[in-house]
């Protein structure tokens, strides 16, 4: 990928700076390359051309109901008794014409018989012998149960734009079109990996003063949320020097490299000097709460191209979050996603919440609808950055905007449900 240079600021930004700041750099970025995909393997993939629907859906006009087809004059209803003539079977029609005063047998999806325009469902018949006998006709209604023709899509029409997140729906879509394989952005190359001394891989002991690495498999899972290629570079230490071969190694193999850790002020936080030797910082603070110090830049390529750098803060709530506000609406939008915004509801606080003048507070909540209809929201108890279960419980992120510091019972809040990708 390749990107305009940075401009280089030092101060801490707002959400909304920093976030535009990423989406812009990623705007200029050149879209990823597409590559013909099979029906079976399009679920989460971004679609990457427009589709034209080269049929009707559905192709022929038919029935919606099993039943009876008859016709019925314009300004008429339906008589009480009609004449049987033949039937017409889902893939197998009624050859025949259908004149007034005639019914013929029809099942669910069977193309409408020449001379019909109305189906009467079964339960409001009564077939003696050679005749259907309508029990309420007061019900039947001219052009009742009847599926036009190119009613779900027509020939020709827009049946699905490029940029489309393909879900089971798209997927049911593009089959009824007949379609075998059409055209996807490739996947996007993410390269993840922790940093930390004190960070242990799972099945070693744990030393004392130690932590098991639990960023990485929460970045990777969300990144397999997204259908991201997933580059796993296990832990790096603490050391400038392997830092930034380590973030130079993965951006040769990567689109966008993501790490977690060393990213703050500490004596062992090495991110941003081994990143200012492979590559550049554009910000590394945020007015955010969990979250503060998210890094974002580039890491030069030996092609003279660049990958974007996202480094996310190491306490593993701030990993989530900053992901989830940060990091997702800019892979999204890297992967040629149109609708990549963070998705937002207003809900009711159900409790008092506490957050700080000159930040934006993300607290991890649980919303419901109440009695009355409406969605409320309360906590998921303690906020701690460290305290993943918070994170476990929760259904959503609550946002407190700067300036307010104290959210009431009872204010309207904005949440962002996790139903897309946790
Ligand atoms: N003087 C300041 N200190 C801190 C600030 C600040 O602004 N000024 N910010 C605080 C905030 S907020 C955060 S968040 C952390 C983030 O710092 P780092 O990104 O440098 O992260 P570390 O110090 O490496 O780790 C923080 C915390 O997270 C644990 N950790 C790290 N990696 C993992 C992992 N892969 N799995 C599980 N846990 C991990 C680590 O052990 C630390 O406990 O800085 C504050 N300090
Ligand atoms: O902002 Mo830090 O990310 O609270 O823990």
């Amino acid at each position: 990928m390749s990107v305009s240079c940075f401009d280089l600021s030092p101060k801490t930004l707002s959400l909304n700076e920093g976030r535009q700041q990423l989406l812009d750099q990623i705007a200029s970025a050149t879209p990823p390359e597409h590559q013909l995909c099979h029906i079976e393997q399009l679920s989460g993939k971004v679609l990457a051309e427009d589709l034209i629907s080269p049929i009707n859906v559905p192709a022929q006009t038919n029935a919606a109901m099993d039943g009876f087809a008859i016709q019925i004059p314009e300004g008429q209803g339906a008589l009480a008794t009609y004449k049987r003539v033949g039937s017409a079977f889902a893939g197998k029609g009624f050859s025949g014409v259908l004149n007034e005063g005639e019914a013929v047998l029809i099942t669910t999806g069977a193309p409408i018989p020449v001379g019909a325009n109305t189906v009467v469902m079964k339960e409001l018949c009564t077939l003696d012998g050679e005749h259907v006998r309508f029990n309420a006709t007061e019900q039947v209604k001219r052009h009742d149960n009847i599926r036009q023709a190119g009613e779900d899509l027509s020939k020709g029409q827009v049946a699905l734009t490029r940029g489309t997140r393909l879900r089971p729906a798209h997927q049911g879509l593009i089959a009824s079109l007949g379609l075998e394989q059409v055209e996807v952005y490739r996947p996007l190359k993410v390269a993840v990996f922790s940093t930390g001394d004190e960070v242990v891989a799972q099945g070693q002991p744990l030393p004392a003063a130690s932590i098991y690495d639990t960023n990485r498999f929460s970045l990777i899972a969300l990144l397999q949320a997204l259908h991201c290629e997933v580059i796993d570079l296990g832990i790096l230490p603490d050391q400038e020097a392997a830092l930034a071969q380590g973030l130079s190694q993965a951006a040769q193999q990567a689109d966008v490299v993501i790490s977690s850790g060393g990213v703050s002020v500490g004596d062992a936080d090495y991110i941003k000097s081994a990143l200012a030797q492979v590559g550049e910082t554009a910000f590394w603070r945020l007015n955010i709460r969990p979250g503060r110090p998210f890094a974002f830049g580039y890491i030069h390529k030996t092609d003279k191209t660049q990958a974007l750098f996202l480094g996310l803060p190491g306490n593993p709530v701030a990993v989530m979050v900053t992901f989830l506000q940060l990091a997702q609406p800019a892979l999204r939008q890297l992967q040629g996603e149109q609708n990549w915004q963070v998705q937002s509801l207003p809900a009711i606080a159900a409790e008092t919440m506490r957050s700080r003048e000159g930040r934006t507070d993300f607290h991890r909540g649980i919303f419901s609808v109440n009695t009355g209809g409406q969605l409320v929201v309360r906590t998921t108890g303690s906020q701690g950055s460290g305290i993943l279960r918070s994170m476990v419980e929760a259904n959503c992120l609550i946002q407190i905007p700067d300036p307010i510091a104290r959210v009431q019972e009872g204010d309207l809040l904005i949440i962002h449900p996790f139903a897309d990708l946790l």
